[in-house]
């Protein structure tokens, strides 16, 4: 057999995106002979265990970095500075340590303070998930036909950022790098917008009185159903992305609902133009996707 790409792969934070990873890296031997598992909850350490989705499953995260050439932190972005500082120490020299969050600068920005100089910080985002979230809601082609965004730190060695795209390419998944900053921005419309919207249609929806209310669940159309998918995320983890990306975040809203009036306006004075237009160019950018996507 060729040789693994690490010899030992820790996985920190065994939710959908952890446990997704680790369950590909243990599919066969080409990312890790080892895979090892950290989660701050005990209940999540007991479920990854049952699983067995992992070799082994840590106590502490001091022990679960110990010797491994590439830690991966699957944690909510929050949370990723204090789960850092935790296992810096104990990580080996020449290290990789990377991450999984949807926020790129806040996350560089808080972990940078806690770096060593003989470990490879690689920051990275998957752009692949779903709804659900927890150890039972992973799978192992998660990753696959998806991209992973790779935002390379400044003055860093080119190595563990190769290392790294082919870590994600293993699981299946096109690389590319980016600056942090662009990141955020692209991520603000594509992602973190749309998020913020299905969770504040829900609420509208759920704020109206009585008949109305009723109505709106009995009958939800597709449309109003699409939503919901999305607004069914994890809160933890979208209170983290909303303030932690926070300016690119809100001007993308500024954006938005400047636009949104704007059709306000064309629906109140009957601008038919305006409104055709405003529709068309929708139909545009979905049907130009689903090209992409049969390319
Ligand atoms: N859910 C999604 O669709 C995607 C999420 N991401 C990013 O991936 C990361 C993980 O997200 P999910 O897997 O969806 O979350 P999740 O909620 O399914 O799992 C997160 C896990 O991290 C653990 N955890 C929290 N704080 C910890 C700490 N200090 N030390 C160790 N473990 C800790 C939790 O107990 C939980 O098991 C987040 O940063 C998120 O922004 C990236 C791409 C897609
Ligand atoms: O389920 C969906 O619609 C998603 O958008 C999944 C997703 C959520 C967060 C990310 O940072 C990347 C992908």
């Amino acid at each position: 057999m060729t040789q693994p790409l690490f010899e030992r792969l820790t996985v920190i934070g065994l939710g959908l995106i952890g446990s997704s990873l680790a369950r590909r890296a243990m599919q066969d031997g080409s990312i890790a002979r080892e895979v090892v598992a950290y989660d701050a909850s005990p209940t999540v350490r007991t479920r990854v265990a049952e699983l067995g989705i992992v070799h082994r499953v840590a106590d502490t995260g001091q022990e679960a970095v110990q010797d491994a050439d590439c830690v991966v932190l699957c944690v909510p972005v929050g949370a990723m500075a204090p789960s850092a500082a935790a296992i810096i120490p104990y990580m080996r020299t020449g290290a990789i340590l990377t991450d999984v969050g949807s926020t790129k600068q806040s996350v560089i920005r808080e972990i940078q303070p806690f770096l060593r100089p003989d470990l490879h910080f690689v920051p990275a985002h998957p752009i692949a998930g779903t709804e659900y979230s927890g150890p039972d809601a992973g799978f192992s082609t998660l990753f696959e036909g998806r991209w992973t965004l790779i935002t390379p730190i400044e003055g860093g060695d080119p190595e563990p950022v190769a290392k790294v795209a082919a870590l994600w390419q293993l699981c299946g998944a096109m690389t590319r790098e980016m600056d942090a900053a662009h990141h955020d921005r692209a991520l603000a419309i594509v992602s973190h917008l749309p998020h913020l919207l299905a969770f504040t249609i829900c609420g509208t929806a759920d704020d109206l009185e009585g008949e109305s209310r009723n109505e709106v669940l009995q009958f939800a159309a597709s449309g109003f159903r699409d939503f919901t998918r999305i607004a069914a995320s994890d809160p933890t983890m979208w209170r983290d992305v909303f303030l932690n990306n926070r300016e690119a975040l809100l001007e993308m809203l500024a954006r938005f609902t400047e636009d949104a009036q704007a059709m306000a306006r064309a629906i109140r004075w009957g601008d038919e133009e305006f409104i055709v237009d405003r529709i068309e160019r929708g139909r545009r950018i979905r049907r130009s996707l689903i090209e992409i996507k049969q390319a």
